[in-house]
C-alpha cells in the first residue's frame, strides 16, 4: 500500500551521454521508488549533476532504490543523498518581522519611544483604534496542547510546533494574516480556557489546532461563549467546510442529490463528529457514524446521526464514507461497494489509499492531502477578520463550503490548495455573510 512518505534528494552525477538520465530513472523506478522534480545542476563536457528528488514508502525500499542506483556503474555516482522535508525545516518555517525600516534616529523616536507614547494614549482613550495601530487586527494565534497532532496521537505541544509554524505560514502566504503558534503545557480544559482568555487581547481571533476530543468541544465551546474574538477549532469545522465541499461536488459530478444519500462517518472525534453535524445541518438525513468509543457514538445520536456497530456494516449502508480516525490502512478493499465515494482524511497516511479505493469500485476517493482544512481556515479568517465579525457562525461555514464547491472544476472533488482564487472566494464568501449577519442584529 503506498505512502509515499519518505522523501529524499539524489545528488547524482551522470556522463553527458544521452540515455543515462534514462538508466538512473528505470534503476530508480525498477527498485519501487518515483520520482519527483528533476533538476539539472550543471551539464558539463563530460559528465551532468542532477538533484533528484524521490518518494519511497518506507526506509527499505529507500536503501532498495539507493543501492540500485549505486550499483549502475558505467561512470554513474551517486554523490550525496539529503533529506529535503528536515532540511526545509532548520531554523522554524516562520519568523517575525519588523514592517518598518529602522535607520534613522527619527526613525527609532517615531516607531519606539518617546512617538510610541502618543499611540499608547489613543489607544487608552479608544481601546478600537488598536485595530488600526498594531498589529492585533491582523493576527490570529494558533493554539495547541498538542493532544491530537494530526493523525500522530498525543505526542505533546512541543513535538507539534512544525504543524504550528506550518499553519502560520499558509495563513501568511495565502491570506497574510500572521499567525502566531501558541504552545500550551497543560491539557487541563479549565487552564487552556483560562490562558487562552487571558493573552486573547493580543490577536483577532483564535484557531485552537490539533487539540484531542472530547476535552477540545468544551474548549472551543467555552471560549466561544467567553471572547467577542472569532474563535474556531480548525480541527472540527475547518475539516467539515472542506469534507462538504468535496462530496457537493461528487454528487453534483455523480449527478446525485446530497440531500438524499447516506453518509458513513468512521471516527467521531473532533474531525468527525463536526463532519458529522455539518452534514445532518446541511439536510442530508441519512448519517452514520462508527468509532470504537460507545460515548462517542452516542454524541453522534445527540445531533441526529445514528451510530453502528462494526466499519463493514457502515460500508455497507453508507453511498458516501468519511474517515477521520488516524489509523492507515483501516478500511479493507473489499469492503468498497461500487460507485462509493470514500474521503480518508487521515494525516500523515489515509484509512485506504485513493488508488486502492479506486480499484476496488469507488467512483471517487481522496485523501486528507487533497480535501484538507487548508483550504478552509485561511479564507474563513480573512472573511471575518475582514467583516470585523466576533465569532464565527454556522451560515458562514456553509458559505465557505459552497464557495470551495463552486470554485471546484467539474470532475474534481476540491480546487487546489495553490491557487489563490480558492481562498479569496472562501474569503468573500465568509465576509459578505459576517456583514449580512451583522447588519440583521443592528
Ligand atoms: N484532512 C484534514 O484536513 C484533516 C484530517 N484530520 C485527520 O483526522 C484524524 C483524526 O483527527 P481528530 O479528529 O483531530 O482526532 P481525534 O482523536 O479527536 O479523533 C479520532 C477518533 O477516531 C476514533 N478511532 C480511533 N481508532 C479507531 C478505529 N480503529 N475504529 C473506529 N474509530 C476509531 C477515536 O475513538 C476518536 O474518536 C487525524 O489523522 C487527522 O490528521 C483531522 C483534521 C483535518
Ligand atoms: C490537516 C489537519 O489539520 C490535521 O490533519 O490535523
Ligand atoms: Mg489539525
Amino acid at each position: 500500500m503506498p505512502d509515499r512518505n519518505i522523501i529524499r534528494s539524489l545528488f547524482v552525477e551522470t556522463p553527458s551521454v544521452p540515455g543515462n538520465l534514462g538508466k538512473v530513472a528505470t534503476a530508480i523506478g525498477m527498485a519501487g521508488g518515483d520520482i519527483g522534480e528533476v533538476e539539472t545542476v550543471q551539464v558539463g563536457p563530460t559528465s551532468t549533476m542532477r538533484n533528484i528528488t524521490i518518494h519511497c514508502d518506507d526506509h527499505e525500499q529507500l536503501e532498495q532504490v539507493l543501492s540500485a542506483v549505486r550499483e549502475l556503474g558505467g561512470g554513474i555516482l551517486l554523490h550525496t543523498v539529503s533529506d529535503d522535508v528536515l532540511r526545509a525545516h532548520e531554523g522554524g518555517k516562520i519568523q517575525m518581522k519588523s514592517r518598518l525600516d529602522i535607520r534613522s534616529l527619527a526613525d527609532l523616536r517615531r516607531v519606539y519611544t518617546p512617538g510610541v507614547a502618543d499611540v499608547c494614549r489613543t489607544i487608552q482613550e479608544e481601546p478600537d483604534k488598536a485595530r488600526i495601530y498594531t498589529s492585533i487586527g491582523n493576527s490570529v494565534a494558533i493554539v495547541t496542547d498538542g493532544t491530537a497532532i494530526l493523525g500522530l496521537g498525543d505526542i505533546g505541544p512541543l513535538a507539534g510546533m512544525p504543524v504550528m509554524e506550518g499553519k502560520a505560514a499558509l495563513f501568511d502566504r495565502f491570506v497574510g494574516i500572521s499567525g502566531v503558534p501558541i504552545l500550551l503545557d497543560t491539557k487541563d480544559p479549565d487552564k487552556i480556557v483560562e490562558t487562552v482568555k487571558q493573552i486573547s487581547p493580543t490577536f483577532g481571533g483564535i484557531l485552537l489546532e490539533d487539540i484531542g476530543s472530547p476535552h477540545c468541544f468544551e474548549v472551543e465551546a467555552r471560549l466561544k461563549e467567553a471572547l467577542s474574538i472569532p474563535v474556531m477549532h480548525d480541527d472540527q469545522h475547518g475539516t467539515a467546510v472542506v469534507t462538504l465541499a468535496a462530496v457537493i461536488s461528487a454528487c453534483q459530478s455523480a449527478g446525485v442529490q446530497l440531500k438524499e444519500a447516506s453518509v458513513g462517518q468512521i471516527g467521531l472525534g473532533a474531525a468527525g463528529l463536526a463532519i458529522a453535524r455539518m452534514f445532518r445541518a446541511y439536510g442530508i438525513e441519512r448519517v452514520y457514524g462508527a468509532d470504537k468509543s460507545e460515548v462517542a457514538k452516542e454524541r453522534l445520536r445527540e445531533f441526529g446521526g445514528e451510530p453502528v456497530d462494526g466499519l463493514s456494516q457502515l460500508m455497507e449502508r453508507a453511498d458516501i464514507v468519511v474517515a477521520t480516525t488516524g489509523v492507515p490502512g483501516l478500511i479493507r478493499p473489499e469492503w468498497v461497494r461500487p460507485g462509493q465515494v470514500i474521503l480518508a482524511l487521515s494525516n500523515p497516511k489515509p484509512e485506504i489509499e485513493p488508488e486502492v479505493a479506486l480499484e476496488a469500485g469507488a467512483a471517487y476517493a481522496a485523501d486528507g492531502r487533497s480535501v484538507n482544512n487548508v483550504l478552509g481556515f485561511p479564507g474563513i479568517f480573512r472573511g471575518v477578520l475582514n467583516a470585523r465579525a466576533r465569532e464565527i457562525t454556522h451560515p458562514m461555514l456553509v458559505a465557505a463550503a459552497e464557495a470551495i464547491a463552486g470554485y471546484t472544476k467539474k470532475g474534481e472533488l476540491v480546487p487546489h490548495p495553490l491557487d489563490p482564487r480558492v481562498h479569496q472566494e472562501v474569503a468573500q464568501a465568509v465576509e459578505t455573510v459576517a456583514i449580512q449577519q451583522k447588519s440583521s442584529i443592528q
